[in-house]
């Protein structure tokens, strides 16, 4: 038992936040889990799968005495959420939020949270294509990163609790700031959801023509892209209009290479794709000699 916070709540029960309450039911990391969604059907459901200790029916009541409050709603309601329960948050608590951008959400919650009140970012790097108070499972943080992206004078001990915290979830941290933290996850999630998104697209607009051998012929490679392209809609919307900086200029890039391979195909210049293809084993070599494959799917999932 490692218990961290005494009382957490949870706004938005979704596969982060639902996964993060099976998580601390396994270690003890929190002694009472108070949970709020907006809709009157998830919360019904959370009620009904034992999601939370007690399930409220207004993030007022769900942060009431809370000592971690954790916005876990898409990017783009964080500063609305924030608004709403600001005025209620006990004073000393912690505020934190899992959103996959960090520079925009600081932007929104930041202006909202009192003074009495330490904001401490972070972010999970961890998830799966599903979405909903179901979809979560207790191994879902297991040996992955959470990066903790601190505010401007954030308070040190709230920073470390945090920290032990997501340890206590399973994860290993690392501290960045909100800048780097987005370009990073523009090269490392961001861009490559479009990608998927697109070659998904692309290959939908094919099936039409070949009359469904896209998908009966499909190959691991292009499955592996359709479950990233199953990601939640509303999620991802929100990640690229608020990561709108360094998603464009990672696609500025992408778009460059892209087309030297496309030109380097065309004039049927074998020794550049091949130099290219080697350089980028190279990189997926190094990642597991260094033991860093930490990205392996989650198995034996269980709540
Ligand atoms: N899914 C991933 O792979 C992943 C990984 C790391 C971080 N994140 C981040 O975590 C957050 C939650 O993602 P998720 O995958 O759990 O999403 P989800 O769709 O499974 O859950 C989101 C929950 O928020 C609720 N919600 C939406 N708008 C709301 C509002 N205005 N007020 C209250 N509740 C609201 C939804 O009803 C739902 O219960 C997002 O910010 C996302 O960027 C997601
Ligand atoms: O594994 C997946 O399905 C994910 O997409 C998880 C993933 C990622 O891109 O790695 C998605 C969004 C996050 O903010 C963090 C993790």
């Amino acid at each position: 038992m490692t218990q961290i916070y005494d009382r957490v709540a949870l706004i938005g029960l979704g596969l982060i936040a639902s996964s993060m309450f099976w998580a601390m039911k396994r270690n003890g990391v929190a002694g009472h889990v108070a949970g709020y969604a907006r809709s009157a059907e998830t919360r019904d459901t959370a009620r009904r799968i034992g999601l939370c200790d007690t399930v409220c029916d207004t993030a007022i009541e769900a942060v009431k005495d809370a000592d971690l409050v954790v916005l876990a709603v898409p990017v783009g309601a964080m500063g609305q959420v924030a608004q709403e329960i600001g005025p209620h948050l006990k004073p000393g608590a912690t505020l934190t939020d899992v959103g996959s951008v960090k520079k925009q959400v600081i932007e929104d919650v930041a202006p909202h949270v009192p003074d009495t009140v330490h904001f401490v970012p972070a972010h999970p790097l961890a998830g799966t294509e599903h979405s909903g108070p179901e979809s979560g499972f207790a191994t879902l943080f297991d040996n992955r990163w959470c990066l903790i992206v601190p505010s401007e004078g954030s308070d040190q001990g709230a920073v470390d609790q945090l920290g032990n915290y997501w340890k206590a979830l399973g994860s290993h941290i690392d501290v960045m700031d909100p800048d780097h933290h987005d370009l990073v996850l523009a090269v490392t999630s961001h861009c490559p959801h479009l990608i998927a998104y697109t070659m998904v697209g692309v290959a939908d607009d094919l099936r039409r023509v070949t009359d469904s051998e896209v998908i009966k012929y499909s190959a691991a490679g292009f499955r592996d892209f359709t479950r990233i392209a199953a990601s939640d809609p509303t999620m991802w919307r929100d990640v690229f209009l608020t990561n709108k900086e360094a998603t464009l200029e990672i696609l500025g890039r992408f778009t460059e290479e892209l087309f030297a391979l496309q030109r380097a195909i065309r004039q049927g210049d074998g020794e550049l794709l091949h130099d290219y293809f080697t350089r980028t084993r190279a990189i997926r070599r190094g990642i597991i000699e260094a033991g860093q494959d930490t990205a392996a799917p989650n198995f034996g999932r269980s709540r």
